[in-house]
């Protein structure tokens, strides 16, 4: 087996669950016969069509409420078209009108940005856009944006000018003045407003005809009124909002805030949860907010960043979630990024504004927030009012995306060297289980929790079987409506092979499609997104590489070629549809075997005590202890030599920083490997001068004129940090004097303390990770028992196919995330034909290993073997002896 499976940070376990997969396993009757039971409206428009009647009545408040349901409703039954492959449904109306905000920010990402140009270019960090033009909107536009879910506050009679991310995506540029001086600190910048390009075309056509009438004069003047009014309007804006902000620091009251939320990015009112979260931080207390994806959670830091005095860190797991989040900052609110994989001038033009205040919102990686470095400045001269950590189930590593950079944000760590005011964490799907451990590894009281429903009401479910015609059950759901005259639709497969596999079977059937993988270079993949934001593209067949920070408000569709690996993956995946309110479709094509090679590969992909053994006894090798040597691991050869993945060394590493020894100390990653060229001065003439430069010398050796250096021996040698050797190599680029290459990306870290014993470390430390496979693998399974359930629920009661999938899989979702599901407990499995078949090849899997070791055991000690695993079934076993002859046996 050979996948390529694209990563999301998982890694699973050999340890099969025990209970809670459905009694009896997926018995699915042959695919080809079946019919995928989805049942579809019509749409009238060429894009999606808005429904047309409201599905539930308005509650009467004059009737006794009914004890709610924790769930929405079903979509109304369809109509059958039976010469159709699907069924067809009628269209449910929307919840709420089209969006115009997220028009707007269709538009916005339409233009390429600096931004975009930048990641292209496969660089990370973007640097600050510069002060340039605001165009204030024309009076007469006031947008409506829909309320999604709708909190009971009505405005006030506010008259907004709307003055949010300006369309071309650099939204964060205007300084905030929080001094109260109003519009002093601008005019310089509004300059620039009569130039903008709304008052530009105004202007020549004005020229055209005064210079007609040979009034020139006169024409000058007006020039000189129109720039006055913009001016006036934008200092007029300036000092609203600075009004509004100054109202809620003196009262932070419903309608202080609302006043404030629609002036700054045109909303009526607050969704539901939004209010209370920000209400709680600018009260003061830490936070835990879970709203579905797409509900608004960024607004609920923005906000109290506008108000609060200190800066406001927002810690994100993703480079790319960053940019998009920075982008979509509201002009009034200036950011910043600041990432481990920046450049060091980069981060330095970053430092320098954060120190000199003009940056109020700052994106910062886990990694980048724990820098050594970071945390002085920010202890010597910054004050944190609050961190947000984003997408914070990355916390607990009984979440389905655990990222072991997040294990080191700890409240007691935020607060004491931050001296952060108070924690806002945020979530979108979690479990209780996963709750319960962010909230606790971030000190957030029990009390302090806003949950609400992890799902829109606005996606119909549904589940077909399919099997070895996956691709033709797609393409007839493609071409069935309302599919079919769905713009924009995102197909999720799992293996990066079957994204070009699939893009080019719906390409020739002439559907618009693209294949997206992480596989994909940086720019080729920018380009993609970009395409389908501006809908050049209408469909992306992408794994779960794509999505993440994806606020396209019409993605009408998600379609799952293959049963994601977990609840939160199949909500968060969804979640990417529909983001405008409007109803949206969801399809998933369950396919057994599918469902049985992606568990029976969890399991192979599990870490077993000999590995763990070989990784720690290479970590704690005498040549490591020297006190503070940078040690490094080079991960793509690590991965190899230990046959673990990225993620696996990366969770032991931290927990040998973090866990009850701090046996090491993580130092940023980076790519170790440097190849200088020297091109002006000689490269003593520069060794005279610097001190890293002759350490660099020292240690290199010189292949075709280059000089090759390994960074953390460098810095070793003169007791410096390797962000400093990296610094001056990179200075010295800038005056011309070298160019350089980086290669070989490496886990960088000192040893503190070497452990007594090596075995009963990595005995503790395997059966923690195989409890978090464990738990991986049971989420597959509940994920997997939820699709088939669906399916099976089809057939039965009065309501429609569409209907009742829905309705069961929204059952299911509500369950798994309000139930106490313990995913890492070990389970009383129903133990299957299924599920022997993919524990058998476990064991046997085991089995050879056993009889690997055993080899080992019986050949003598002069003789060295090596173990070449072919695939996953043959290895071939090279027995030589301990000298560098060729191999004696195999
Ligand atoms: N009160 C509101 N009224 C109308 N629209 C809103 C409101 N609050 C936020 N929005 C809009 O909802 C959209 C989604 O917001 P946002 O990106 O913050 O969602 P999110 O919860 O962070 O989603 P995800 O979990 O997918 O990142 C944005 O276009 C935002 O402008």
């Amino acid at each position: 087996m050979d996948f390529d499976s694209d990563s999301d940070g998982s890694h699973v376990s050999a340890t099969p669950p025990r209970d809670s997969f459905p009694s009896s396993p997926p018995q699915l009757q042959s695919p080809a016969k079946h019919v995928p039971p989805v049942s579809r409206k019509m749409t009238s428009s060429s894009s999606r069509s808005k429904p047309k009647a409201p599905t539930h009545p308005p509650p009467n408040p004059s009737q006794e409420a009914p004890v709610p349901s924790p769930y929405p409703p079903p979509p109304p039954p369809s109509p059958l078209f039976t010469n159709l492959p699907f069924r067809i449904c009628q269209s449910q109306p929307a919840r709420f009108s089209s969006s115009v905000s997220s028009f707007s920010r269709l538009c916005s990402r339409a233009s390429f940005t600096s931004v975009e140009k930048l990641k292209s270019d496969g660089v990370d960090f973007v640097p600050e856009p510069p002060l340039v033009e605001v165009i204030a909107p024309p009076k007469s536009v006031r947008r409506k944006p829909p309320n999604l879910i709708t909190d009971t506050i009505t405005s006030p009679p506010v008259k907004p000018m709307v003055f949010r991310s300006n369309g071309n995506g650099e939204g964060n540029f205007v300084k905030l003045n929080l001094n109260g001086k109003r519009g002093k600190k601008f005019p310089s910048k509004y300059k620039g407003v009569s130039k903008s390009r709304s008052s530009y075309s105004f202007r020549g056509k004005r020229y055209k005809k005064k210079e007609a009438d040979g009034d020139g004069e006169s024409l000058l003047e007006e020039e000189s009124d129109l720039q006055k009014q913009i001016e006036d309007e934008a200092n007029g804006f300036i000092s609203s909002v600075e009004d509004a902000i100054l109202a809620v620091k003196t009262e932070a009251s419903d309608e202080n805030l609302t006043k404030l939320l629609n002036l700054v990015y045109g909303y009526d009112s607050f969704r539901d949860g939004q209010l209370q979260a920000i209400k709680m931080i600018l009260g003061g207390s830490s936070t835990m907010l879970v709203l579905p994806t797409g509900a608004g959670k960024s607004l609920c830091y923005q906000i109290p960043a506008m108000i609060l005095p200190g800066i406001t860190l927002v810690v994100s797991p993703l480079v790319s979630l960053m940019i998009d989040q920075l982008k979509h900052l509201p002009s009034i609110i200036k950011g910043g990024l600041l990432s481990s994989s920046q450049r060091p001038e980069e981060a330095t033009e970053t430092l320098r504004k954060l120190k000199e205040g003009i940056i109020k919102v700052l994106f910062v990686s886990p990694e980048r927030l724990l820098n050594v470095e970071f945390l002085s400045m920010f202890r010597m001269s910054l004050s944190v009012s609050l961190v947000v950590v984003d997408e914070a189930h990355c916390v607990s590593e009984w979440s389905h995306n655990f990222r072991p950079s997040y294990m080191r944000l700890k409240a007691s760590m935020l607060f004491s060297e931050l001296k952060a005011e108070c924690i806002l964490a945020m979530t979108a799907t979690a479990t209780t289980m996963t709750l319960q451990a962010v909230m606790s590894s971030l000190e957030i009281p029990s009390t302090n929790l806003i949950q609400k429903s992890q799902l829109r009401d606005n996606f119909e479910l549904s589940v077909s079987l399919s099997g070895a015609n996956r691709m033709k059950d797609l393409l007839i759901l493609m071409e069935s409506p309302p599919y079919k005259e769905i713009r924009s639709i995102i197909v999720y497969c799992k293996f990066q092979y079957e994204t070009d596999m699939i893009s080019k079977y719906l390409r020739d059937n002439n559907i618009n499609a693209k294949g997206y993988h992480s596989g994909l270079p940086a720019k080729d993949r920018v380009r993609i997104q970009e395409s389908f934001c501006s809908n050049k593209i209408r469909v992306v067949v992408a794994t779960v590489a794509f999505g993440m920070g994806l606020d396209k408000g019409d993605v009408g569709a998600v379609i799952h070629f293959s049963v994601p690996g977990s609840m939160e993956e199949y909500v968060q995946e969804i979640g990417r549809a529909g983001r405008d309110g409007r109803l949206s479709y969801c399809h998933l094509f369950y396919d057994n075997d599918t469902y049985l090679k992606l568990r029976s590969l969890a399991h192979s992909d599990g870490v077993d005590e000999y590995a763990v053994g070989k990784f720690l006894t290479h970590v704690f090798s005498t040549e490591t202890k020297q006190h503070e040597k940078i040690c490094s691991l080079v991960i793509e050869s690590a991965s190899q030599k230990f046959d673990m993945k990225e993620e696996v060394m990366q969770t032991i590493l931290t927990h040998l920083e973090l866990g009850e020894v701090q046996y090491l100390r993580m130092l940023p990653q980076l790519n170790i490997c440097c190849t200088l060229n020297f091109h002006k001065s000689s490269p003593n003439t520069l060794a005279a001068r610097s001190a890293i430069v002759a350490a660099i010398l020292k240690k290199s050796h010189v292949k075709q004129g280059l000089h090759v250096f390994d960074i953390p021996a460098v810095a070793s040698s003169i007791c410096v940090a390797t962000t400093d050797v990296l610094a001056e190599i990179q200075a010295l680029k800038m005056k011309g004097e070298v160019t350089y290459e980086l290669k070989d990306s490496a886990f960088c870290y000192t040893i503190l303390k070497s452990p007594k014993e090596i075995c009963s470390l990595s005995s503790h430390l395997t059966k923690w990770l195989t409890e978090i496979e464990s738990c991986k693998v049971r989420k597959l399974d509940i994920m997997s028992s939820a699709a088939v359930a669906a399916i099976s629920v089809s057939n039965t009661s009065e309501l429609s196919s569409g209907a009742k999938q829905t309705r069961s899989l929204q059952s299911r979702i509500f369950d798994y995330f309000n139930g106490d599901e313990k995913c890492d407990s070990p389970s009383k499995a129903t133990q299957n034909c299924a599920f022997l078949r993919a524990d058998i090849k476990v064991k046997i899997q085991e089995a050879t290993l056993l009889f690997i070791l055993y080899c080992f055991a019986m050949y003598p000690k002069n003789v060295q073997l090596t173990i070449v695993c072919q695939n996953r079934c043959f290895c071939r076993v090279i027995a030589k002896p301990n000298s560098h002859q060729e191999p004696s046996r195999e």
